[in-house]
């Protein structure tokens, strides 16, 4: 059985660890995608399919037919689901992290030895060549299913994708001795027939007897780096050689023949170039045995801080980046790729000697490019990141203005709100801030909670801050005054923060069932004058309801002291009321995809784990009040309309 929902499999002779991780995420949300709701997307069937190497009407026939994974699995691998009822202790349909399932897969001792030492060996090939991307992931699966044979490889993609790193990756793989590069576009026309083949003494002026890049590469790898400049007095040459595997030194009258192996990599169409004539297409078709198009970084966002980290290990730095520096480098345009990324990082590993990397130490272009318009919203959250990270001396550094007009701007009003993709920016500044508030686990007392509901006008919060930026002066005293105010302000307030968990709540209430366009749900809820006053409400309700238990009340375990409705609570109706009750429906129906967004933006990568959050805050049964509050409310309006 040609199944592959193995992570095991995976973990063992397949992909390094690392990878591993991004292929099981990848694995757990389309199972999740399978089994949530009645009838799978089309996409996570073809998603389930590509991860498992099982055809997609396979796929589609058993998920119309199971109700579970298991039974999904049962259907597809009888065997192993046998096995597993029996309890074969090797083999068994478990549970992993996260919510995922796997099947644990019966190998031999013998079939164990030999996959580790494989994926000893591609964990090195592959050390140098780190993504997440599943799409790409599945391209090196093939890439390294063809590491061993002969068969050429075709690599191509934008400048900087990395071609270079995959083909030595390969190489590695292959087992084979060396590694032979060589740049098409740089050696001149002339030359390139003698570099590559080789040359016999007085062929032409000045010529030696000289063995080529191809002997060099005998029993090892010829990597012809932009291929598609190779001059065209050369191309049939290089094809007769990959045809027959045999080659004449210029000059030479005998033919030698090779065992190399061939990788070309090139950043232009070759398929323009050959239908412009440039390039002879039985090359093509020779070269690209086996072909594997690297896509650029902007269509794999979460490369960018997984491989920043990794080049940053490589300079013997931590990896570590501060929360504003990740949202730059992720609102960067990186045109240059994987190459661009990695010099950056370089370069901020130098700058930063060590420490964790801060705005100050990007290059400028890279600042000067991402760094967010003045009076946005996606400034907003830079500038509550920059201040969460305890280190305002890269503002006064780099931004003191910028940070003054957010700070003017988001105290008198909230930012223009234009276009859908502000409004999501709006979203995420709350949720951001929210998420900044300063927390432990110690006890949050009432009198912290009353400090705490104060301090949740999380705007005039910043316009305090603004005061005091403004007053100070730059650039210890105005930090250090800052700092203090905020920490007597926060001293007592311990705990998760409360905010954070309102708006999870909040979040869980217009996440629920209801689906598609949430604009009038952003529109209305998601300005700052708007949904501060219901987070309030619902922090207030949280309060009134733990005020009757003896303090210290542990946040973690904050809850309704005993079983209760969400609409007896006082002072909560008004926001259900008949004025609001309207705009809260028509918000709440347009609510899909806000949980998923904001989620992104905390880099919490599942709606699940930000409920998983909500449960593991105690919070699951004021969301339930919540919800049927909210039903109960509309079951009375359409009543009210009806008389
Ligand atoms: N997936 C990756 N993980 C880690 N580092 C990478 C990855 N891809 C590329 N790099 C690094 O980025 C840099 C540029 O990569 P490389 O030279 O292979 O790109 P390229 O596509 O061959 O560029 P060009 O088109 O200019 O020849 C190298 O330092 C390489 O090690």
């Amino acid at each position: 059985m040609n199944l592959r929902v193995l992570p095991e499999e995976v973990l063992l002779a397949r992909l390094p660890v690392h990878q591993y991780r991004a292929w099981s995420r990848a694995w757990g949300e389309t199972t999740r995608a399978l089994f949530q709701g009645s009838s799978p997307s089309t996409e996570s069937i073809e998603v389930f399919a590509r991860l498992t190497g099982t055809p997609v009407d396979r796929v589609a026939q058993a998920r119309a037919s199971s109700e579970r994974l298991e039974a999904m699995l049962a259907l597809l691998a009888p065997e192993w689901a046998r096995r597993a009822l029996e309890h074969d202790g090797r083999c068994h349909v478990s549970k992993l992290p996260g919510e995922m399932m796997g099947v644990e897969l019966p190998v031999d001792e013998e079939g164990l030895r030999h996959w580790l030492l494989r994926l000893k060996q591609r964990e090195q090939a592959l050390n140098g060549f780190v993504t997440q991307d599943i799409q790409l992931l599945s391209q090196l699966q093939v890439a390294l299913e063809h590491a061993r044979s002969q068969q050429s490889v075709l690599i191509t993609g934008e400048t900087g994708t990395g071609k270079g790193a995959l083909a030595k990756a390969i190489h590695v793989m292959s087992g084979r001795k060396n590694f032979v590069p060589i740049n098409c576009t740089a050696i001149p026309a002339g030359l390139i027939e003698s570099e590559l083949f080789g040359s016999k003494r007085g062929a032409f002026t000045g010529a030696q007897d000289k063995p080529g890049l191809v002997a060099e590469a005998e029993n090892g790898t010829l990597f012809l780096d932009e291929v598609g400049d190779l001059a065209s007095e050369v191309q049939p040459k290089l094809l007769r050689m990959l045809r027959e595997r045999e080659y004449r030194s210029v000059g030479d009258t005998q033919p030698h023949h090779t065992q190399a192996r061939f990788i070309a990599a090139t950043n232009a169409s070759l398929f323009h170039s050959v239908a412009e004539g440039r390039f002879r297409e039985d090359l093509l078709q020779r070269l690209s045995a086996c072909h594997i198009e690297l896509p650029p970084l902007r269509n794999r966002p979460g490369d960018i801080l997984l491989i920043a980290e990794h080049v940053l290990k490589e300079q013997k730095h931590s990896g570590a980046l501060t929360e504003p520096v990740r949202t730059l480098m992720n609102r960067y345009d990186w045109m240059g790729n994987v190459a661009e990324l990695a010099d950056a990082m370089r370069y901020a590993a130098v700058a930063s000697q060590g420490e964790p990397i801060r705005i100050a130490h990007l290059p400028d272009i890279l600042v000067a490019q991402a760094y967010p318009p003045a009076g946005t919203a996606s400034q907003i959250i830079l500038t509550a990141q920059v201040l969460s990270s305890g280190d305002t001396s890269e503002l006064q550094d780099t931004f003191p203005e910028a940070l003054d007009a957010v700070l003017q701007e988001a105290s008198a009003s909230p930012p223009p709100v234009t276009n859908n993709q502000e409004v999501d920016e709006l979203v995420a500044a709350f949720v951001q801030l929210a998420f900044l508030w300063p927390g432990n686990t110690a006890p949050l007392t009432p009198v912290a909670l009353e400090k705490a509901l104060d301090q949740l006008r999380t705007v005039s919060l910043l316009a305090e801050l603004r005061q005091q930026l403004s007053t100070g002066n730059f650039p210890r005293a105005v930090t250090d005054s800052v700092h203090s105010r905020l920490n007597a302000e926060l001293q007592d307030v311990k705990g998760p923060p409360l905010l954070g968990m309102a708006i999870q709540v909040l979040m869980q209430l217009l996440g629920s069932d209801e689906p598609n366009d949430r604009s009038a749900l952003l529109e209305w809820a998601l300005k700052f004058q708007k949904v501060v006053p219901l987070i309030v409400h619902v922090a207030q309700a949280i309060q009134r309801n733990t005020r009757d238990e003896p303090p210290p009340v542990t946040a973690l375990t904050v809850r309704p002291a005993k079983e209760m409705h969400f609409t007896r609570v006082p002072g909560t109706s008004d926001w259900l009321d008949k004025r609001n009750h309207p705009v809260v429906e028509r918000a709440i129906r347009r609510a899909e995809g806000v949980k998923q967004r904001a989620g992104e933006l905390l880099q919490i990568r599942s709606t699940a784990h930000v409920t998983k959050v909500i449960r593991e805050h105690g919070l699951e049964q004021l969301c339930t009040d919540l919800t049927q509050a909210r039903r109960a409310g509309r079951r009375t309006a359409k009543g009210g309309d009806r008389k």
